[in-house]
Order: structure tokens, then sequence, then C-alpha cells
């Protein structure tokens, strides 16, 4: 089939990739050159594991390419995926701008019948707001508003695995419209996607509205058990349990499930804190309060300071003249991601009470360093106290602690002898549990977990 993709970023990216890999003809365009530039010159704006090869497989094999010709990527797809960026407006809710220019481009230059799919994270009703969008434009050029129709398609691959997460999900959502071309729009996505339903049915047929909200309620589920297990791992330090062992004694009830159940120094990235905070907006423009949201992202707020917290315990709240290492600075491990990443809270809080930090990510460093650039920008003393090295064991060398940020394999079992001998003091905080702390004990190393206890 013939797809044209609109947005050429994570998402935008790995579904043109995965729907190349299935045979369909697939033109992504963005707005940006120079992304257009790299992709056309063999690169990848973004880190993601098998994302490279299987772009240089379907370019070679002339199933994918890449512009910025908006005319020619709407002449291309029967299918135009929308998968631009929903980013958080001043006031929490989602900015719809993107998608509505999107849409506008769409109906500015569409001449034959075309199924729009919102692939984007968009609160309920955007799908209405779409075709608002497109039907306004061709009506503006005497064409009938018939010509298209509106899906809602939302994406749920996990950055870091996000090729695997799009190749096998777990469940495809499509919501359409019940109209005659609605219902023509459901047959067409039913065979686009037919291949990732070939040893069993995945797809979820449903009406667009309630597609909408699906992506958001997933979203803020999995945001809810991390900010309940991250209260939890607080008590847990409290009274002296192990959050471990509580996580695998409530995981192994099928009910619950282990999945998302990992305290740490609250979630980040670009998806979770905008569509909880999306969400909680949606239901206030409703006239309803979703408090338990709040809550949610009331403690994953406070939780990116919680190992600030411990090491002030522990060294005091005036850190000047001490050298911290950061193990881990992308939000999670496997991207290179900086959006919301922990770690920049952390490393601001210790440079605001005096220390400097030697980080290091296997990954992340380069669009770490634009990111310190904006978060010190009218602190360049601040910016001075923060520096990355190449390698894990350069950053700890006389650091005052090892402080663990992102759950990297590298950094799972190091050589404790080698730790050891760099560490000015042997101290290790651990935000994300790589370590037992019996064993850390044994070793003759001072660890702290999050609600860990031996
Ligand atoms: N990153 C992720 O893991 C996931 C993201 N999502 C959702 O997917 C959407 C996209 O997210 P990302 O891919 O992370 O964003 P991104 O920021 O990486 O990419 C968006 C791209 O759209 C381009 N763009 C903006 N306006 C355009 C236009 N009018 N025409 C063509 N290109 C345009 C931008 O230049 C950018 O390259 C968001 O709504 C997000 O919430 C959903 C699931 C997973
Ligand atoms: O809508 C989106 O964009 C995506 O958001 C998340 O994916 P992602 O943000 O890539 O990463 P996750 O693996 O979900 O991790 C998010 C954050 O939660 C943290 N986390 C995750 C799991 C856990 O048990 N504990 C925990 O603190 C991670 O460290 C990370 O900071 C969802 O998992 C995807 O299903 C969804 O499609």
């Amino acid at each position: 089939m013939k797809v044209t993709i609109i947005g050429s970023g994570y998402v935008g990216l790995v579904t043109g990739a995965c729907l190349a890999e299935q045979g369909n003809n697939v033109f992504c365009v963005d707005i940006d050159p120079k992304k257009i530039a790299i992709l056309n010159s063999g690169g990848v704006p973004i880190y993601e594991p098998g994302l490279k090869e299987m772009i240089e497989r379907n370019r070679a094999a002339g199933r994918l390419e890449f512009s910025t010709d908006i005319a020619a990527s709407v002449a291309h797809g029967d299918i135009q995926f929308i998968a631009v960026g929903t980013p958080p407006d001043e006031d929490g809710s989602a900015d719809l701008q993107y998608v509505v220019a999107a849409a506008r481009n769409i109906g500015r230059h569409m001449t034959t019948p075309k199924v729009i799919v919102d692939k984007s994270t968009v609160p309920v009703g955007t799908a209405d707001k779409v075709s608002a969008a497109i039907a306004e434009e061709l009506t503006k050029r005497g064409l009938s508003p018939e010509l298209c129709s509106v899906v809602s398609n939302p994406e749920f691959l996990k950055e870091g695995a996000a090729v695997e997460d799009f190749m096998r999900p777990d469940r495809i959502v499509i919501g359409t419209q019940s109209t005659p071309a609605g219902l023509r729009a459901k047959e067409q996505m039913r065979k686009l996607y037919a291949p990732f339903n070939r040893h069993h049915e995945r797809t979820y047929y449903m009406d667009v509205k309630s597609a909408e909200l699906t992506k958001y309620a997933a979203n803020a589920m999995l945001a809810t058990r991390i900010s309940f297990m991250n209260e939890l791992a607080n008590l847990a330090d409290l009274v002296g349990a192990d959050i471990e062992a509580v996580r695998q004694g409530i995981g192994s009830d099928s009910r619950i499930g282990y999945g998302f159940l990992y305290s740490g120094t609250g979630y980040g990235g670009s998806c979770f804190p905008k569509d909880v905070s999306a969400l909680s907006k949606t239901a206030i423009e409703h006239g309803r309060d979703l408090k338990i949201l709040d809550a949610v992202e009331a403690v994953n707020e406070a939780q990116k300071y919680i190992l600030v917290e411990k090491i002030e315990k522990r060294f005091g709240k005036d850190l000047s003249g001490k050298k911290f290492a950061i193990w881990g600075l992308a939000f999670k491990p496997n991207t290179d991601d900086m959006r919301e990443a922990p770690s920049r809270v952390i490393i601001q809080e210790l440079v605001k009470r005096g220390a400097r930090v030697v980080a290091y990510d296997p990954v992340a460093m380069p669009e770490a360093q634009h990111c310190f650039d904006l978060d010190f920008k009218d602190n360049p003393e601040g910016l001075s106290k923060v520096s990355m090295v190449e390698d894990p064991m350069a950053a700890v060398d006389q650091a005052d602690a090892l402080v663990i940020v992102t759950e990297w394999k590298a950094f799972r079992s190091p050589d404790f002898d080698l730790l050891k001998a760099k560490l000015k003091n042997s101290v290790i905080f651990d935000g994300r549990n790589l370590y037992e702390p019996q064993a850390m004990q044994e070793l003759g190393i001072e660890y702290q977990g999050i609600g860990r206890h031996n």
C-alpha cells in the first residue's frame, strides 16, 4: 500500500520503517530539513536499536523515502499518518498546533480520497479537529470534505525497544467513524495491519474517542504504578523493608503482574509526564478533577529529588568541594533521549549545593550537553562544574560517591574492586536498584538504593 508518514521523529521513523519492512511503499516527510538531510545521507537522527539497519534495507529496496516536500507527500499516500509532536502547552494540555498544521497541509494538497491516521498522542476530540481543519481547506478549494476519513491509531511503542514493539505489538488500537467513509477506512487499516496479526489477532476496533482515550489511559495507568511503587519504596526505607521483595511478592499475583513496578528516581521521557498532565487537563475541561493523576504527578516530581535527599543526609547540605560521579543520563536505557530525564534535576540540585559532577552515559552525552547548556543557561559557573567523560571508571576517579541514574546494562556488573579503588569513599547511591545490598555490604561498599534493605 502507499503510505505517507508526516513527522520523522521517534514514532514517524519507526512507523515508516516498519511499514516499509512489511512491503508497503512509504514516504516520510518532515518540516525539519536537517533531519531529512541526515536521513538522506544515510544517517538516523535518533538512537534506536535496529532502526538504522531497517531504514537502510528498505531504502535500498526502494520502499522508503524521506523528503521535506509536503505536496509530494500528500500526493503519495492513500493512507496519511500524522506522527508529529504534541508537546505540553503552558497550562499542561496537549499543544495541537503541529497536528492541525499537518492536517491543513493535507487539506491544501489532496485531490484523491485519503485515510488520515492520527498516530500522535492526542486528547479526545482531536480527530474532529483534524477533520474540521481538512474540511475547511478542501471547501476553500471547492472539493468535498467527504474525500477523507480520520482514524485514531495511537502508538504504544517504548523508546529503546521501538522497532521490536512496533513489529510485535501487544495490541493495535484502531478507532474509526461509523460513516461509510469510516467503514472504508477501517477496511484499509485492517489490510495495512494484516501482517502484524498473522499469528493471532491483536487489533481492537473501536470508535475514535475511545481509541484516543485508550492511549492516555494506558500511559496514565503505567505512570500510576510507578508512582505507587515509589511511594512504597520510600516507606520501605523508613520501616526497613525491601521493595524488591515486595515487588516480587505482589507481581506474582497475575492480577497485578511484574511489569512497571520498579521504583527509582521518577519517570521521565517525552510521554508519561506530558500525557498524565494532558489527561488531567482534559478532565478539568469536562468539569472533573482526576485526583489520582494529581497525586501521580506530585509523587513523581518529589521522587526526582530522592537521591539528592539521600546524598544530603550522608554528606550534609553543603556539598562544596565534593565530587559526584553520575552513571546514566538518558531518561531510560537504550536511548539518547534526555527529555524530562531525572538526571537533569539531580545534576542541577547537586551543583546548586556546591558539588562538582562528572557524568558518563553510553549514548546520551552529546544530547545531554545540549540539555545542560539549556538548564544552566543563566548559570555559566554551574555549567563549568558539570563534565562528561568517555569511560565510566574515569567518572568515578576520586569521586566522593557514585550515583546511578539510568540502568544501562553496562552498569550491572562493574569491576567492584576497581570501583572501590577509584572512589574516594566507597559509597553508591543507586537510583535503579541494580545491586544487592547484601553483596555490597560483603564488598565493603556503603550502598543506598531506593527502598532496599538486606
Ligand atoms: N516517543 C515515543 O516513544 C512515543 C511518542 N508518541 C507520540 O507520538 C507523537 C510524536 O512523538 P515523537 O515521535 O516522539 O516526536 P518527535 O518530536 O521525535 O518528532 C516529531 C516530528 O514531527 C515533525 N513535524 C512537526 N510538524 C510537522 C509538520 N506539519 N509536517 C511534517 N513534520 C512535522 C518535527 O519536525 C519532528 O521531527 C507524540 O504525540 C507522542 O506523544 C506515542 C508513542 C511513543
Ligand atoms: O506514549 C509513549 O510515548 C510511550 O510512553 C512509554 O514509553 P517510554 O516513555 O519510551 O518509556 P518507558 O519504558 O515506559 O519508561 C518511562 C519512564 O518510566 C520509568 N520507569 C519505567 C518502569 C518502571 O517500572 N519504573 C520506572 O521508573 C523509566 O525509567 C522511564 O523514565 C510507554 O511505556 C509506551 O507504551 C508509550 O507508547
